[in-house]
This record gives structure tokens, C-alpha cells and sequence, in this order.
């Protein structure tokens, strides 16, 4: 332990250091975590990555709140309760118990962020980059596989979906967006006029930070909290509850990895309540949000009554990813066993439930037979049973599942409700699937359903499970069909048109220019890759401030203009001002 002397001493000595750096240069090899594959010949991985899951299935942890670093739990003498959260592949089975913040706990965890604020937005950029940057190793070595267990178990991931969420595109955002800091901090004024100096301070903003954070990418949450604590501003985050054990183990990380204590203050509980006395301060700077369109619309709502009735000093950024209705668009001239094989991974992969999930195909009639065919052929063959879990069971064979469960209960039921309204209606028609089952877990098979008509609501609801929805237009009215996709559904998130014709290429692109903020070619709409496809969608699917680019980091600065002059006025007149 330092003496309080040696802090300051080390305080001291640090300054001096930083007094002499004009700029760093950030490590050269920021590129994409590597996927690891978990073949059949990665015994060494398979073995490491059962001895998590066994850690975390025989024993139910304690998460507990987080506030100035300082652990609060549900059963030390207070009145909090407890959230279980549970394996949504074995329901029975209690992974952690979430401790749920009081309102009272949420105003300590504002008051710490606000009390941490200045060291960390004075804290030099490199230093506050190292935190991000070891937490990005660190989770890619040393807590690799207790992440994927945690993100497995906890979120009904099979250890693909885990690896390419809670590794690689975790470690992705930590890293990328320290190279995107620093791109960002060195564009300054182009032009300083003789004996002036001009600077662009790239300010955190005044105040904190509020993160809500989705169940369904422990990603998104690192990146919710970790972009705006990169840029200096301290950050109150309620985790989603059905994440909690992933989310809290992200923060021991980033903690192991040097963060210091009230920079990010972790608040699990009732999401009303947290959230009214966050948006009720009057140094709530900014919503970082991620999750349905229904609760980000509420939240918008709450934040601009604030505004009118000047609860804040600043008016709060509102920066917000949401739901999607995305599509599969195919052409007559496209490779139809290639489409079938990105319409089974996008639309049933994890289940269905990522914002980018296929839900709607519209096939011309020429191929529709035989789309249907093949799908169901190749489901069948490859028996994907959302029964036979990787996240099920961690003996033998069930940890190579390419399916597993839905979330939780009230997402089975809503799922389940939905099949059965299908099956009644005479516009539907269920071509495959529709099984349910939630005796041990909430599993939904993959359900693909026709529908014969182009407005149906299951062609512009958002189910966020492994439902497809079915439309045949006929093959001379391909112009019309992209119209139809544009007004279908009130989102605009991605969208994939499959051809070999290079005009209908052309003409779905411009068709289709505002119906998804991440358009795909030749390729499923899910799967974006942190620096490659920048990520976002606009009209009911958020603000599209593009998670995995630089632009997102704009929104959690506020830029200062100094200008300095180094010469001294002789005479108020302008050389205009004769007399
Ligand atoms: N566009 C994207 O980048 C993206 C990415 C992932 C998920 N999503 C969307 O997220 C949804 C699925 O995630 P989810 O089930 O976690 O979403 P959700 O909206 O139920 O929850 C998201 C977060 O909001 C909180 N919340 C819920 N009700 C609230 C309220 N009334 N006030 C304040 N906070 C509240 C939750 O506790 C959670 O932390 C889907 O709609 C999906 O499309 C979008
Ligand atoms: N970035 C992910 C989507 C995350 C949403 O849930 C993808 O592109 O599939």
C-alpha cells in the first residue's frame, strides 16, 4: 500500500512525465480479435472452456451493486432485494443472485460518478486508453473462458454466439475505440492565422453518463459503458437483469485492468425506478441505451419533458439503438442454396434474438418452392432442435448445439402466443417448425411461417426470437417489392438483397437507401463486425450514431474552442476606420 507522501510523490513524478509528451502513438497492432473456431480438434479449448461452465453452474454467485468501487449486496442488513437470475436452458438452476439497487443506492451511485469525474476527465487520454486496452487483453486471456461460460449460462449462447459477442467483438470495441480517441483528438482547427493559435479540446461531457444496457450482447454493454468512459465522463450503468453475471464480471475486468473506483458505478434493479431518479438529476448529461424501441421511446419522452421543464442544465444527449423488422430480399437471379444457408444463420442463430435477426423473406414465386424446400430440408437434416443446447448441459455432445433457449419466460410466452395466433389465421400458414417447449427451458424451434398477405403484422412486428416470416411477390414485380419492404415497417435497421443481376443490385440499394442503416449484399444482415460494418440503423430503430465507428465518440464530447492570440492590440481601429 502507498503512503499518502508516496501518492502525492508518484502524483508528482507522474505530471512531469506527462509534461514531456506532446502526443502517443497508440499500439500499431489494433486489429480484429481473432474468432477461436472450438473445432473438433480444440480439445484444449473445450477443456478449458468445461471447467468454466462447470464453475459457474455448481454454485450460484452473489452480484452485487457497485458503487465508488464499493460492493453492496441484497442480504447486508438493508432492505434490498434480490433478482435470481437463472439459465434460461435449465430454469431451475440459479446462476446469481442480482442485487437490486434502492433509490437511495441509485442516488449514491450518481453522487460517486459525479465525485470521481474530475481525476478521470483529467486523467491524460493514454493512461485512461491503458485501462481499455488491458481489460481487451485480459478478457481475451486470462478471462476468456470464464466470460464465455458466463455469457453462455446466463444468456442461452452457444459458445460461437459467446466467442463473437463477449471476446471478439468485446475486445474489438475496447480497442477500436481507443484508436478512434485518438483519431479524434488529433483533428484540430485547420487553419491558425498568424500570431494565433487555435485548439479543439475534446471535452467529456458536463456531467455523467447513463448506460441501460440489453441481455442479448454483453458487447453492446461494455461498449455502452466503455465508449463514453473512454472519453472522460463517468458513467451510472443498470445492467439488464438477465445479463447481470456476464456484466459484472466485465466490470471486475475492466477494475483488475486498472479503472478507477466511481467511474463506472453498476446498478441492477427495478429499471423504472432507477431510472426516475437519474433522469430526475440535474447533471444527467447523457442516455447511452441499447434495447426495444418501446422503452427507448418512453425514456426519449421522460428526457424531453425534462428539458421543457428545466431539470437539466445541459440538453442530454440521447444516443439509442433499437429494435428491427430486417429483411431478406431475394431476387429471382440469386444463388438460392447460398441464400438458404444465410437465412438459417440469420434468422435463427441465438434464436433470432439479435436486433439484426432476419424475420422477414420476400422470394418470387419461381423459387419460392423451392426455397422453402431446401430450408426445411436442411433444418430437418441438421436437426436443429432448440432441445439439444450447448448452454443445456456441458457434457457430451450438447455443447455443439446451434441452437439453445429464448431469454426468459416472458419472451417464451410471447413467442409461443404468437405461433398459436399463426396458426388460427388464414393468412399464415406454418411451413416449419412451431414447436414449444418450456419444461426445462424456454425453447422455441425455428418456426418459418407464409403469409399471403404484405401488410401482415407479422411481416412488421419485431418478435425478437426464431420466428420468419414468409412473403412470395411475383417475379415481374421486383420494383414493387422494394417498395413494398421501404413502407412495410416502421424500422430501418439492416436488410439484405440476394442477386447475381447487378441492376437489381442497384436498384434494391436505392430502393431500399433508408429501410436499414446496415445494408448487405450477398450476405445475411446479422453478424457486423466492430471497424468493418459500422452499426445502426435510423427511423424506429435509434439514432444511428454507428457502434463500431469513430461517430459514436462524438456523442459523449463536448468540444471547446481555445483560441490564443500572441500579439497586442496597439489600436481598437480597423485599417477602414479613417477619419
Ligand atoms: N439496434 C441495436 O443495436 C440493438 C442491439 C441489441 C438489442 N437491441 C434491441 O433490444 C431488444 C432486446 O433487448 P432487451 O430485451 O434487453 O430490451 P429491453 O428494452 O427490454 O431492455 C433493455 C434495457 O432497458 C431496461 N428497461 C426496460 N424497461 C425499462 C423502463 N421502463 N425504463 C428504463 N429502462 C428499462 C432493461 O432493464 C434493460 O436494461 C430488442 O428490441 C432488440 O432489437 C437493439
Ligand atoms: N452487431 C450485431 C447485432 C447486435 C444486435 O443485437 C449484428 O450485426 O448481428
Amino acid at each position: 500500500m502507498l503512503s499518502r507522501a508516496r501518492i502525492c510523490q508518484t502524483s508528482r513524478q507522474s505530471a512531469r512525465f506527462i509534461a514531456q509528451l506532446s502526443s502517443v502513438n497508440i499500439p500499431k497492432q489494433i486489429t480484429n480479435e481473432p474468432v477461436k473456431p472450438f473445432g473438433l480438434t480444440d480439445t484444449k479449448d473445450w477443456d478449458l472452456l468445461r471447467a468454466s461452465l462447470m464453475k459457474f453452474k455448481s454454485s450460484s454467485l452473489e452480484v452485487p451493486l457497485v458503487i465508488n468501487g464499493e460492493r453492496r449486496y441484497y442480504n447486508d442488513q438493508t432492505k434490498r432485494g434480490f433478482f435470481a437470475q437463472t439459465n434460461p436452458a435449465h430454469h431451475q438452476q440459479v446462476l446469481a443472485t442480482v442485487t437490486q439497487a434502492t433509490r437511495g443506492d441509485v442516488k449514491d451511485a450518481i453522487q460517486a460518478a459525479k465525485d470521481a469525474k474530475k481525476k478521470w476527465l483529467e486523467m491524460p487520454f493514454y493512461d485512461r486508453a491503458a485501462v481499455f486496452l488491458r481489460a481487451a487483453d485480459l478478457l481475451s486471456t486470462k478471462y476468456r473462458y470464464d466470460m464465455l461460460a458466463a455469457t453462455m449460462l446466463g444468456q442461452g449462447k452457444n459458445v460461437y454466439q459467446a466467442e463473437i459477442d463477449c471476446i471478439t467483438e468485446l475486445s474489438d470495441f475496447f480497442r477500436f475505440n481507443v484508436k478512434y480517441a485518438h483519431e479524434l483528438y488529433s483533428q484540430q482547427p485547420l487553419e491558425s492565422s498568424p500570431g494565433v493559435w487555435n485548439k479543439a479540446e475534446y471535452r467529456p461531457l458536463e456531467g455523467f453518463v447513463y448506460a441501460v444496457t440489453p441481455f442479448n450482447f454483453t458487447a453492446i454493454a461494455a461498449n455502452l459503458v466503455g465508449a463514453p468512459a473512454l472519453m472522460g465522463n463517468t458513467v451510472v450503468w443498470k445492467p439488464s437483469q438477465t445479463a447481470a453475471l456476464s456484466n459484472y464480471l466485465l466490470l471486475t475486468v475492466l477494475e483488475e485492468a486498472g479503472l478507477p473506483k466511481g467511474v463506472v458505478n453498476f446498478v441492477p434493479g427495478n429499471p423504472v425506478e432507477v431510472t426516475e431518479e437519474v433522469l430526475s438529476d440535474k447533471d444527467f448529461a447523457a442516455l447511452h441505451f441499447t434495447g426495444s424501441t418501446a422503452v427507448f421511446k418512453q425514456l426519449y419522452g421522460s428526457i424531453q419533458q425534462g428539458v421543457v421543464n428545466d431539470v437539466y442544465r445541459d440538453y442530454p444527449r440521447i444516443v439509442g439503438e433499437t429494435g428491427g423488422k430486417n429483411f431478406h430480399l431475394i431476387h429471382p437471379s440469386a444463388n438460392l442454396p447460398h441464400a438458404v444457408l444465410s437465412t438459417i444463420r440469420g434468422a435463427f442463430e441465438f434464436q433470432g434474438q439479435k436486433c439484426s435477426a432476419t424475420s422477414r423473406v420476400y422470394i418470387p414465386k419461381s423459387r419460392s418452392e423451392e426455397f422453402l424446400k431446401d430450408m426445411a430440408g436442411t433444418l430437418q437434416q441438421h436437426k436443429i432442435t432448440p432441445v439439444n443446447t450447448s448452454a443445456g448441459s456441458i457434457s457430451g455432445g450438447d455443447l455443439h448445439g446451434f441452437m439453445g433457449p429464448v431469454i426468459h419466460e416472458q419472451s417464451f410466452d410471447k413467442l409461443a402466443n404468437a405461433i398459436e395466433e399463426a396458426k388460427k389465421d388464414p393468412e399464415l400458414e406454418i411451413v416449419y417448425g412451431g414447436h414449444c417447449d418450456k419444461s426445462t427451458g424456454w425453447f422455441i424451434g425455428p418456426t418459418i411461417i407464409k403469409t399471403t398477405n404484405p401488410n401482415h403484422k407479422f411481416l412488421t412486428t419485431e418478435f425478437f426470437g426464431p420466428i420468419l416470416t414468409v412473403y412470395e411477390y411475383p417475379d415481374d414485380q421486383f420494383t414493387q417489392v422494394c417498395q413494398l419492404i421501404d413502407k412495410t415497417s416502421v424500422y430501418g435497421l439492416t436488410g439484405s438483397i440476394f442477386a447475381k443481376d447487378r441492376e437489381a443490385i442497384i436498384l434494391a440499394s436505392e430502393t431500399l437507401r433508408y429501410s436499414a442503416g446496415n445494408f448487405y449484399i450477398n450476405d445475411k444482415c446479422t453478424g457486423a463486425v466492430v471497424a468493418q460494418q459500422w452499426f445502426g440503423g435510423a427511423r424506429m430503430s435509434g439514432t444511428n450514431d454507428k457502434a463500431g465507428s469513430g461517430n459514436i465518440l462524438n456523442r459523449f464530447v463536448s468540444v471547446r474552442n481555445v483560441k490564443e492570440n500572441f500579439y497586442e492590440l496597439t489600436d481598437f481601429k480597423y485599417p477602414s476606420n479613417y477619419e
